[in-house]
């Protein structure tokens, strides 16, 4: 274990379940876990919720963070491997538009998108109150425009994209993606057929 395994880095479009697909991820295979947006917010003591935080610096700070909050990864030495990654990583929903944080990604790792369907976050969306990077007057519409472009973005660049079933809570959800996950990463490792 050398510090220089990939990771598994998590992305997806808001309450997608990133961040509770890591911590299961983490509780089942022994992984390290990290959350950018927990890491983030861990400078600013104050400051209790990561959209406080986003809304104090602007979108263009938020990314900066971002990005230095994942570097501060490079050099992780893991105790534990599992199928030879060294942690799980959840970005955060904006991921996609942060060309140093998807550099990173690339480098490091394997970038997993875990596919919603739109009505089902913007429904978990909404508990929370309206996010500040939707339009306040028209958020149903603002949240199409950037599910459209996020779903686009993501698809393209994940090297696995695994569509989460709603239906089944948590755990079950949980459990879905860790057999899609480990049937992929078991097919990477396979020797090439003669
Ligand atoms: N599979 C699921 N089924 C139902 N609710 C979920 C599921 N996954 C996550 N949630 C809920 O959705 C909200 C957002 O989850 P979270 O993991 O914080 O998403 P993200 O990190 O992608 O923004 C939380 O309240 C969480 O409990
Ligand atoms: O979608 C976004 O632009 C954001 C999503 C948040 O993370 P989650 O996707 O984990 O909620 C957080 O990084 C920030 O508020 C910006
Ligand atoms: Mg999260």
């Amino acid at each position: 274990m050398s510090g220089t395994e990939p990771y598994l880095f998590f992305c997806g479009i808001k309450h997608s379940g990133k961040s509770t697909m890591s911590a299961f991820m983490s509780k089942e295979t022994g992984l390290a876990c990290f959350d950018t947006d927990d890491i983030i917010l861990a400078s600013f003591p104050g400051i209790h919720t990561i959209r406080s935080v986003y809304h104090l610096l602007g979108k263009e700070s938020f990314m900066e963070k971002e990005a230095a909050a994942l570097s501060s990864l490079a050099d992780f030495k893991p105790t534990v491997t599992w199928k030879g990654y060294r942690g799980v990583v959840s970005l955060g929903g904006g991921a996609c538009d942060n060309a140093p944080v998807m550099d990173f990604v690339t480098a490091h790792g394997t970038l997993v998108y875990l596919a919603v369907p739109e009505d089902i976050l913007f429904r978990r969306i909404s508990i929370g109150g309206i996010p500040p990077f939707l339009d306040a007057e028209h958020p149903r519409e603002s949240f199409h425009q950037l599910y459209s472009l996020r779903n686009q973005l993501y698809g393209k660049h994940a090297r696995l994209v695994i569509r989460l079933p709603d239906c089944h809570g948590r755990a079950d959800t949980f459990r879905y993606l860790f057999e899609q996950l480990s049937d992929y990463v078991d097919a990477q490792s396979m020797p090439e057929k003669q």
